[in-house]
């Protein structure tokens, strides 16, 4: 997971292979809750793990519910059977609106009943997101709950015992947010055992699908709910949750929309295929595709899984209700800066108060990248967008707005454009962590850019320079990949040498190293079957990799298998030759260079540690030879590109290396100019 404070992303350009979605959060979080309120064990397939899952898993180990993960991933939920393990719990709920809304209601009824105290938190915005319409539902009917902060907000206070009474319905506002419903729905068969509960709906429910979900889950639970259109429902007097065994979680409708509108966009050879949701999916978001096709989208679908592809380009605007599909319906206001007419997205009042106010955020960040957008109350237009302005999108820690925004990298593909392509930055990239922590990763694996727009930041330098730690250090702070191609030159050596080939010939030791059988596991290095982790490391490995790297066959056979480390988002490439030979168009080269004794120390240092015992002295001279040897060769002999900014490093800490070098970064970068 990219947790880094941007990601930049270069211009994309095309889309292809297939994505398997994460568990559905709306599903998982509901089935946690079911399984841990039932007797007996619930074995839960394909859960999301995600911050919003975390919290409720944290909170139902609290509660006293046994949770064990077996070696396939299958979690057992053996749950509390409807009766209080612990009377008193805090509970930490992140922002996690399925898990709040519905432990609010659970834990207000069993304390009302059966005693206790339980205080409900969250992060600073869900203390802004609205619960007053549960809390008086549930207060009417007798439950105690007191509002910490501000009335009508989280944080909560739920104490009992105190008397319930359900001789009247009990009444809940819809209009706001239909998790209050959805929590009432999950929660009242703990106290439906004599008598029926009526549930009424004041003022117009909004997100109607999620009820759907709500309802298909507690009939898998054992509990039918009788509904009468959208207004009213009744719980049967002798409800109880009866754990159907096993659940499996489908693909999260939500979190397929970027990738529906990613094929709308980008899958212009085949289609791109989204496996985990199709047209048999319990959840309302997968209606989101009908919006995709509208704006021209071809989309084939299966019951659990969607091939899109490209289809009207520039996309069509459209006009939309989209209160059905709030959450997947932020895709469609990115995808509107490639339609050919503006596009309303309406009746979307409730983004205002979901992990921002999203309306605000979209047109705030949309016009960031220079596109005219009109906001009202509830709805939102946007026009098309022509001329792309580079931006840094501030996420306002919405998972969505995160992953929505990536889709205006492939502005460069905008029909008919005067400009060229521009690079987005998604600020707080890690936000996606709510529901779909991998994003960025699934993104790169089926999102396409030219090998050229991928940027490349060069670290050369002699051995013992710290060449290797600076790279990761960059790379870490920049989301990047890192190439080690030291590494390939150890492991062609390594390899030669256990064949029995002659390291003085050249073509023989090109042959094996073309050939590098190298897989990468867990921190591991592997050649073939074998751990060369750390035969990789030793100095006789180092000398075996100089004297193999002198031969230009050597080199050549390297080369291609070093050229594809350029992958999305970016690279650091760590070696000798990298700025002069490799990747000759990086924008940043750095040639690292310290003292032959500062290097000689920290060989020293690294190799005491390591139990393995070394003279400072012998050191020295073996990396001056090195260096002699690197630097005379007459394949690509080690030297700083001319365009390279040389960096001594012999009084500075690792961290003021980094910070330098993020700084040249940034002034060479594609960013160079937005700062
Ligand atoms: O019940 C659910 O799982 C959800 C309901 C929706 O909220 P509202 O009913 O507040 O619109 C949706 O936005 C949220 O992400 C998940
Ligand atoms: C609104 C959302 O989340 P929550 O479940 O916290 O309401 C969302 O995921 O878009």
């Amino acid at each position: 997971m990219y947790k880094i404070p941007f990601l930049d992303l270069p211009p994309l350009r095309s889309a292809a292979g297939t994505v398997r979605l994460p568990g559905s959060k709306s599903i998982s979080n509901r089935v946690l809750l079911l399984a841990g309120l039932s007797e007996g064990t619930t074995e839960v397939h394909d859960l999301l793990d995600s911050d919003d899952t975390a919290v409720m898993l944290d909170s139902l180990k609290a509660l006293g519910c046994r949770l064990e993960t077996s070696d396939h991933g299958v979690l057992q939920v053996t749950g509390i059977g409807g009766q209080l393990k612990v009377d008193a719990a805090q509970l930490f709920l992140g922002n996690a609106g399925t898990a709040m809304r519905p432990l609010t209601a659970a834990l207000a009824l069993l304390a009302a009943t059966q005693g206790g105290s339980f205080e409900l938190s969250g992060v600073a915005r869900m203390h802004e997101r609205p619960i007053g319409d549960l809390v008086d539902a549930l207060r009417a009917r007798g439950c105690q709950i007191e509002c910490l902060g501000q009335e009508g907000y989280p944080p909560l206070r739920l104490s009992g015992p105190s008397a319930l009474d359900f001789s009247a319905p009990v009444q809940v506002r819809g209009d706001v947010s239909s998790q209050f419903l959805t929590a009432l729905l999950l929660a009242l068969p703990l106290v439906a055992q004599q008598q029926p509960i009526v549930i009424e709906v004041l003022g117009e429910l909004i997100s109607k699908p999620y009820i759907h979900i709500t309802l298909e889950l507690l009939k898998r639970f054992g509990i039918a709910v009788e509904r009468e259109g959208w207004q009213r429902f009744t719980i049967p007097a002798g409800s109880r949750y009866r754990s159907p065994g096993a659940v499996h979680v489908e693909g999260d409708a939500s979190s397929a929309s970027y990738f529906v509108a990613l094929g709308a966009l980008a899958a212009t050879e085949a289609p791109l295929r989204i496996e985990g949701v199709g047209s048999a999916s319990l959840q309302g978001d997968v209606r989101f595709v009908e919006a995709a096709q509208a704006m021209g989208a071809r989309v084939e679908a299966g019951p659990n899984w969607l091939e899109v592809r490209r289809g009207s380009w520039p996309l069509r605007g459209i006009e939309l209700d989209c209160n059905h599909i709030p959450d997947a319906a932020m895709t469609l206001a990115v995808m509107a800066l490639y339609a050919d007419s503006p596009t309303t997205l309406r009746n979307i009042a409730s983004w205002r108060v979901k992990e921002t106010d999203r309306i605000a955020a979209m047109a705030t960040e949309l016009r960031k990248l220079g596109a005219t957008v009109e906001e009202g109350p509830d709805w939102l237009r946007v026009q098309p967008l022509q001329s792309w302005q580079a931006a840094a999108i501030h996420t306002y820690d919405d998972h969505r707005v995160a992953m929505c925004f990536s889709l205006a990298a492939f502005n460069g593909l905008v029909v008919g454009k005067t400009t060229p392509s521009v690079p987005v930055r998604i600020l707080e990239p890690h936000c996606v962590a709510k529901t779909f922590p991998d994003y960025f990763e699934t993104l790169f694996s089926v999102a396409k850019a030219r090998s050229k727009d991928i940027p490349v930041i060069c670290i050369d330098g002699p051995t013992a320079s710290g060449k290797g730690t600076l790279a990761d250090e960059v790379a870490q702070a920049l989301g990047y990949v890192v190439l080690d191609s030291g590494m390939l030159y150890r492991a062609s050596g390594l390899a030669a040498q256990r064949a029995g080939a002659d390291l003085d010939d050249g073509q023989a030791v090109a042959a094996i190293a073309a050939r590098l059988d190298l897989h990468f596991s867990r921190g591991r290095v592997l050649l073939g079957d074998d751990d060369i982790t750390d035969a990789l490391r030793l100095e006789t490995t180092g000398l075996l990799a100089s004297k193999v790297a002198a031969h230009s066959e050597v080199r050549h056979a390297l080369h291609q298998l070093q050229l594809d480390y350029r992958r999305l988002p970016g690279l650091v490439a760590d070696g000798r030759d990298m700025g002069t030979a490799i990747f000759p168009d990086a924008p940043l080269k750095v040639f690292l260079t310290a003292s032959a004794a500062t290097r000689a120390e920290r060989r020293y240092k690294q190799l005491i540690s390591k139990g393995i015992s070394a003279s400072i002295a012998g050191l020295r001279q073996d990396l001056e030879a090195r260096d002699l040897q690197d630097k005379s060769r007459k394949a690509s002999p080690l030297a700083p590109a001319a365009d390279a900014r040389e960096l001594d490093n012999s009084a500075l800490s690792i961290e003021e290396s980094k910070d330098l070098v993020l700084d040249w970064w940034a002034q060479a970068g594609s960013f160079a100019d937005q700062r």
